[in-house]
């Protein structure tokens, strides 16, 4: 059977999917078109029914024991150090909160992080423009080569001994690099329903592949599918917020990432993001989208709760801090053409104990049915 992605305006609700509508629009011939939220969320079922099955045929808790050779354990705790040494440098505050969770988690996390960076920087990375078709398939065969225990360098062997010992999955990691193909053929994104499979592919996958190494909470009386639905929102609040921040940054690259029918139906075009102009046009189109990307933050908040305890805090923060960004954008008026938005050492640092105060909350335990009288 053929699927067919199709159109949403992605501001109303609808009962199965939290924040999108599933819309049947102009299916072809032979066709059934679903959105893409519906193919990213049977993405998100798979992911938790897998990790349900892994978890329960093991005897142990996640992490399994090491089977190494002796001079390959000292190699591989060299491999961690390097990616945490790399996670660091790229991502200070992140790395910090790292330091809070298990030796094993936070190793983990870094090796899944220095694998993510370096997707990136294939087509944002100072050899972009060399980066082919061919490139991408090459990496990909790496990919599924260090699943299969075979690392092709001391980084992807890091994350060879991640996946062996945790229940994560190739298919986010696949998708990512779908995510970047896409960014190297497409600039413009017809519709919302587009610009969200994108931001799945570069982003919300991050959420599906780092939950089965952070873990959900003993206590946690979420459904699994829940947890990675707030997990995927995540990501998907970050690449918005990102794409919002970078309006002038991308178009001088000639990259719209904007949805182009909300444009059209805001009065914009191109035109007015390449002449980078703030009107009230734009403000109000901005508007919208900063609204679009704090209901998928409302929804990702709803998951970070039911993590494990020691992974909370890194990603209340990550949330808190990227979140910021919206209001940063806000307070320049809206011109992401020429102002980058960004959130200053003091309220970072002032998010920092908050996000650990959160981080303290407990799942919520669902109350008792009450009779009523
Ligand atoms: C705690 C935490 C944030 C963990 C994630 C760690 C991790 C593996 C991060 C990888 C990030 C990465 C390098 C992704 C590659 C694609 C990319 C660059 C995406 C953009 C990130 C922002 O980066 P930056 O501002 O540097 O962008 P530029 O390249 O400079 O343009 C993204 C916007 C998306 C990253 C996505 C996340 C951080 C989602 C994380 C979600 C979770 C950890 C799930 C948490 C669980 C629940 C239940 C909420
Ligand atoms: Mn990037």
């Amino acid at each position: 059977m053929k699927y067919a992605c199709v159109g949403q305006s992605g501001l109303e609700s609808s009962s199965n999917f939290p924040l999108l509508s599933n819309v049947l629009a102009n299916p072809t011939a032979g066709e059934v078109a679903i959105s893409s939220e519906q193919m990213v969320y049977d993405v998100v079922l798979k992911q938790a029914s897998l990790v349900k099955r892994k978890l329960s045929s093991s005897s142990e808790l996640e992490v399994k024991p090491e089977i190494v050779l002796p001079g390959n354990l000292s190699l591989l705790s060299e491999a961690y150090d390097r990616c945490g040494e790399i996670c660091a440098e790229y991502a200070k505050t992140f790395y910090l909160g790292t330091l809070l969770m298990t030796p094993e988690r936070r190793r983990a996390i870094w090796a899944i992080y220095v694998w993510c960076r370096r997707t990136d920087e294939l087509v944002d990375g100072p050899n972009a423009s060399h980066i082919t078709p061919t490139a991408m398939d090459r990496w990909e065969s790496r990919l599924e080569e260090l699943f299969q225990g075979r690392p092709f360098d001391m980084l992807d062997a890091a994350l060879s001994d991640t996946v062996a010992k945790f229940p994560v999955d190739i298919l986010p990691f696949k998708d990512m690099i779908e995510g970047m193909r896409m960014d190297l053929k497409k600039s413009r994104y017809k519709n919302f329903d587009e610009l969200y499979l994108y931001c799945y592919y570069v982003a919300g996958t991050v959420g599906l592949m780092s939950v089965p190494v952070m873990g959900i909470s003993p206590h946690s009386e979420a459904t699994t599918e829940s947890v990675y639905n707030a997990a995927l929102a995540l990501g998907i609040s970050n690449q918005l917020t990102n794409i919002l921040r970078d309006v002038g940054e991308d178009a001088r690259r000639g990259r719209v990432y904007l949805p182009q029918d909300e444009l059209a139906q805001a009065g914009l075009s191109d035109d007015d993001i390449f002449a980078g102009k703030v009107t009230d046009k734009w403000r109000n189109f901005m508007k919208s989208q900063i609204k679009r990307a704090r209901m998928f933050f409302d929804e990702a908040e709803k998951g970070v709760t039911e993590l494990n305890e020691a992974s909370r805090w890194p990603v209340w923060a990550s949330l808190l801090l990227y979140r910021q960004i919206l209001d940063e954008i806000e307070a320049n008026d809206y011109n992401t053409f020429t102002k980058r938005a960004y959130v200053s050492k003091a309220k970072k640092l002032l998010s920092l104990p908050m996000a650990y105060a959160r981080s303290m909350v407990p799942p919520s335990r669902k109350l008792p049915h009450v009779m009523k009288a």
